[in-house]
């Protein structure tokens, strides 16, 4: 059984969280941090990420898609379930994948993909993302840049969906997702792709594993 709610929608989530090989992950932090940081700083985003979104009210369960060895151990120890990265076709293919195995196993839940470089996310936030997608059949929040998504939901018997990557907000708004407001849930915008982005997510107030991570990193404009 799902937990109690005190409030919202009482809907409860299952979150697809996509995870690519930490030594490829997070290529654009390149003039940031350095091929010798990255796979920590990337496995520090996703550890925040889940550990949050465990924390959520909404949120069931949580299951991380990847095939890295060292992230799928770390974030099996927070609580997350460990889903192989199949077909092995990239990103969408892979949470497609995962939300068909999810929808196996419970044919009417509610589905939804969320990035992993969300350090700063606060689960009370997700909650109130999380409840809005509950009232549509699917619903798309777009990232902090205002180009991308950072959480695709489909409810019961809905399927995903999924068209992330580059320009994405477009994609997912043309597929018929409704998009959802975006006030005061800065924290599930925030998505680290560049220094800019983690500078913001600083400021916003990152995870313990993050700000461990990023403790003495030089980031520019700082
Ligand atoms: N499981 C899985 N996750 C992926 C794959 N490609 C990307 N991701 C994840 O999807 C989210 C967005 O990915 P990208 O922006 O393409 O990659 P990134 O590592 O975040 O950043 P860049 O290397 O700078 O592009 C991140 O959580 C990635 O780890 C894939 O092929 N399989
Ligand atoms: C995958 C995406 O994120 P980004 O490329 O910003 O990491 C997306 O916005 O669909």
């Amino acid at each position: 059984m799902g937990r109690q709610r005190r409030d919202g929608t009482g809907v409860q989530w299952t979150l697809v969280i996509p995870l690519k090989a930490l030594a490829r992950a997070k290529s654009r932090l390149a003039d940031t941090a350095d091929d010798g940081m990255r796979p920590g700083l990337a496995l520090a985003f996703a550890q925040d990420t889940v550990a949050a979104a465990l924390a959520c009210a909404a949120v069931r369960d949580v299951s991380v898609v990847t095939d890295d060895a060292r992230a799928g151990r770390e974030l099996a120890a927070l609580g997350a379930r460990v889903v192989p990265d199949e077909p092995a076709g990239g990103l969408n293919a892979a949470l497609a994948h995962a939300a068909a195995l999810v929808r196996a196993a419970r044919p009417a839940g509610a589905v939804a993909a969320l990035n992993a470089d969300l350090p700063a996310l606060r689960p009370y936030e997700l909650a109130r993302v999380l409840d809005a997608a509950a009232e549509f059949p699917r619903a798309f929040l777009p990232d902090a840049a205002g180009v991308g998504t950072t959480l695709l939901a489909a409810g019961p018997h809905q399927e995903l969906r999924p068209a992330f990557g580059t320009g994405s907000r477009v994609r997912h708004r043309a597929s018929g997702a409704v998009e959802l407001g975006q006030d005061g849930v800065d924290s599930v915008r925030q998505d680290v792709d560049t220094g800019a982005d983690l500078r913001a997510a600083l400021a916003l107030g990152v995870g313990p594993r993050t700000a461990a991570a990023t403790a003495g990193l030089l980031i520019p404009g700082q």
